[in-house]
């Protein structure tokens, strides 16, 4: 799915305006429509309901879901908060509708003490600002919605659109934005909810198709995408009936020490359920034994070293591994950091990079330039911070891993609720599957082995960083509803990885 800006928003709408043909008053009546059918699908009529409306098109939903929900028994306040002299023209219009149908119960709000008092178990529909925000809302207006975000303890809060005061496509970072229990939003994601500075406010977010030109969404470029099944089908390769393990690539995998052997063996049994032909793990001597025995399909090179990965360098021309995977679990040594040094400087295909390998590179900097293009990196907030620096907002960081992505010719992940994985070309690609049972130890581990297997598969960097990301999700969440967020382990999205190949494609 695309996740358009506010200003393609409004271009879709006006698009879908003229090209319909449908007039600006019926696509607010659409888009309200659904609101109204979504409320009723899931609140009672005896439930008050306060709808707070500003004087832009956001009030204007706001003015017809009030009428939309009264025809339908539902007993609605409408508040309409006057921070302008000036209303939009659909708002008027809608306003005039309102009062024909249903005079009562219509106030203006002109400050804070005009706010109304609300009885128990009230529904609050926020529609005082939607995609029309581009700046801080302040003074008594800030105020309505602080008084909102106090009483969401005692009411449920339905924000239109977006959560008012929250800005679609930039950072809205310590503004006044109102929290809401669920945000219904048309026809797209905005990037706002995909943000974690923006965890506390959007709720539960629900997308409500309202018929904006297919034509415009198909055809409009941009940066932004949030996976989807879509996507995933186009990735997808089914084997080929008459193919062997030397098609699906033999991988390396550098990982684990002394003390560190689970997040080797954890990486390894995701890379071979990700489907590679063949693994080699490069392990420290003391981890011979555990892989051999952990995980059987594995074969293993032991390192010169007892504790430490110190000479993964040699020997990989003659093997003809077709990926690299290098980091879980490897430590930082100083013999494991030259040893990594060399294989940059000898390794020219892409790798996938994560953990002590992500630390290495902090360390020292300049083994960046060294790093093959298309390599696959995969740090989480801490690790991107150690190897980018810091960032003041979410929005910035994604510009600062966008720029890293571009210049250096990598793919790089940032992980979270939503990873964000930023392409060469200038993409960034949202994942949307996963849950937090999978913050535990182990579970980046495990997205390391799969990128690597699929990597070996002959997937391209980006094909697999998208495809891959989204099954060790769909297997995070697999492993969730089986065992709960609290008692899955990283193994059991392991185990979730097959039914995530069978029903999330
Ligand atoms: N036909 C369509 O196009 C459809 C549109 N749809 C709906 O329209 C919404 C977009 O409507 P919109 O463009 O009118 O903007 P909106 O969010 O109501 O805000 C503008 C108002 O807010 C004010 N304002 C802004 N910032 C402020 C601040 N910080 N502090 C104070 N005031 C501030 C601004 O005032 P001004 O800046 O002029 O002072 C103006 O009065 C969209 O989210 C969706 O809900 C749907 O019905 C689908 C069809
Ligand atoms: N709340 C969440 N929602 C979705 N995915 C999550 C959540 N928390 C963690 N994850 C995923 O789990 C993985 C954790 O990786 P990481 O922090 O590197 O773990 P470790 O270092 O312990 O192996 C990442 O892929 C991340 O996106
Ligand atoms: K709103």
């Amino acid at each position: 799915m695309k996740i358009f800006s506010a200003a393609q928003i409004r271009e879709a709408d006006q698009y879908t305006i003229q090209h319909e043909p449908i007039s600006s008053a019926d696509l607010m009546e659409r888009a309200a429509g659904k609101c109204a059918e979504w409320i009723e699908d899931h609140f009672s009529p005896t439930q008050p309901v306060y709808i707070f409306c500003g004087k832009g098109n956001n009030g204007g939903d706001g003015l017809v879901i009030s009428r939309l929900l009264q025809e339908h028994g539902y007993t609605v306040h409408t508040c309409i908060i006057q921070h302008s002299p000036n209303a939009s023209a659909d708002h008027t219009l809608k306003l005039q509708q309102l009062r024909e149908a249903f005079p009562a119960n219509i106030t203006e709000i002109g400050d804070l003490s005009d706010f109304p008092g609300l009885p128990d178990n009230a529904i609050i529909v926020d529609a005082l600002f939607g995609t029309g925000m581009s700046r801080p809302v302040e003074g008594w207006l800030a105020g309505v919605i602080h008084r909102i975000n106090d009483l969401r303890s005692q009411h449920t809060v339905i924000a239109i659109d977006l959560p008012s005061g929250m800005i679609a496509d930039t950072s809205s970072n310590h503004f006044a934005v109102v929290k809401a229990h669920y945000t219904l939003s048309f026809e797209f994601y905005k990037l706002a909810f995909l943000l974690p500075e923006n965890a506390a406010l959007s709720g539960e977010v629900h997308i409500l198709p309202i018929g904006l030109s297919p034509d415009y969404i198909l055809h409009t470029p941009t940066r932004y995408h949030l996976t989807d099944r879509q996507i995933i089908r186009t990735i997808y390769k089914p084997r080929d009936p008459f193919s062997h393990k030397g098609t699906y690539g033999h991988a390396l995998l550098i990982a684990g020490s002394y003390g560190k052997m689970g997040a080797a063996v954890l990486s390894a049994r995701a890379c071979i359920r990700a489907g590679v032909g063949l693994l080699s793990c490069h392990l420290p001597k003391c981890g011979y034994e555990i892989m051999q025995i952990s995980e059987p399909c594995a074969m293993c090179i032991p390192d010169k070293d007892t504790y430490f990965n110190t000479h993964f360098h040699t020997g990989l021309a003659d093997a003809r591994y077709k990926v690299i995977g290098i980091g879980p679990g490897i430590d930082t040594q100083p013999e494991t950091a030259r040893s990594f040094e060399q294989l940059l400087h000898s390794w020219q295909q892409p790798m996938v990079i994560d953990a002590d390998a992500l630390n290495l590179l902090a360390k020292n900097p300049k083994l960046l330039q060294l790093v093959p293009k298309n390599s696959i990196l995969t740090p989480h907030p801490k690790e991107f911070e150690r190897l980018f620096g810091p960032a003041p907002n979410d929005v910035e960081r994604l510009a600062l891993l966008s720029k890293e992505a571009v210049s250096r010719h990598l793919y790089i992940l940032l992980k979270g609720r939503y990873t964000a994985m930023a392409c060469p070309d200038g993409s960034i690609y949202f994942n949307p599957t996963g849950n937090p049972g999978m913050a535990t130890g182990g579970s980046g581990d495990v997205l390391t082995g799969i990128l690597t297997g699929l990597l070996a598969q002959g997937y391209t960097s980006k094909e697999a960083l998208i495809l891959g990301v989204w099954l060790h999700g769909y297997a995070g969440d697999i492993a969730a509803a089986e065992h709960s967020q609290e008692a899955m382990t990283a193994g059991d999205i392991i185990t979730g990885l097959g039914q995530a190949f069978k029903e999330g494609i």
